[in-house]
């Protein structure tokens, strides 16, 4: 069970990333998930326009997060979505240093890609204003949504930080993932995906419903 000082968390988080249209993340956010994330990262295939992306975020409920995922984005350009794009959280997933993911004012994860050899403790350190860290597959030339698993015997057991854990999670593996490592929360993408950026509705469901069963039997 994931302790974040003396609290049990009883409820695992869920965030689905990826999306790129406003009916599909009205449908996902219907399904009880916690968060959505949007890619502004022009190469990824979920990557979103800055005006859907908009629209997504003005659509959404206001107890929904809504997350910016970037990867080695100018800041200017970062200034810009935050301008036009209602975002509670960003996700950087490049090589951002503390102090470039802080300037925003906003609650960050870092993106740890688990590369063989990663010292994980010591990169955490050097994050000391992250909200908490996204631990991701590791794919040489990828910077996320690789749809690959990893060792999740790597994911830290007692941990003072906020871990999502993701990379090729799906509503066959979510449950076991989430009780051998026991993380705060859990981000799903292709896992989830009828095709690039258009999330499967039934799959999203089914997802959820592994998360609310290993969760009731915490
Ligand atoms: O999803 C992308 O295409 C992407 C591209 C570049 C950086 C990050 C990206 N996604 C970030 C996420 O948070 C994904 O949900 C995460 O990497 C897991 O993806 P998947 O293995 O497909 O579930």
């Amino acid at each position: 069970m994931w302790e974040i000082g003396t609290l049990v968390q009883q409820r695992t988080r869920v965030k689905v990333c990826g999306l790129t249209s406003v009916d599909n993340a009205l449908a996902v956010e219907a399904c009880g998930v916690d968060a959505i994330g949007l890619v502004f990262y022009p190469p990824s295939p979920r990557s979103v326009h800055i005006d859907t992306a908009a629209n997504i975020a003005a659509a959404l409920g206001p107890l929904t997060h809504k997350v910016g995922l970037f990867v080695n984005a100018d800041a200017v350009s970062v200034e810009q979505v935050l301008a036009r794009v209602d975002l509670s959280v960003l996700q950087f997933h490049g090589d951002e240093p503390d102090s470039y993911c802080r300037q925003f004012r906003r609650p960050f994860f870092k993106a740890l890609r688990m590369q063989d050899g990663l010292d994980i403790a010591t990169v955490m350190a050097a994050y000391p204003s992250a909200s908490g860290f996204l631990l991701d597959a590791y794919k040489k030339g990828v910077p996320g949504g690789t749809g690959e698993s990893f060792d999740w015997a790597r994911v830290p057991k007692s941990c003072a930080h906020h871990l999502l854990l993701a990379g090729g999670l799906t509503p066959s593996n979510v449950g076991a993932a989430i009780e051998q490592t026991g993380v705060y929360g859990v981000d799903v993408s292709g896992g989830v995906e009828s095709g690039p950026g258009v999330k499967n509705i039934d799959l999203v469901r089914a997802l959820i419903a592994q998360v609310q069963r290993v969760d009731q039997n915490k």
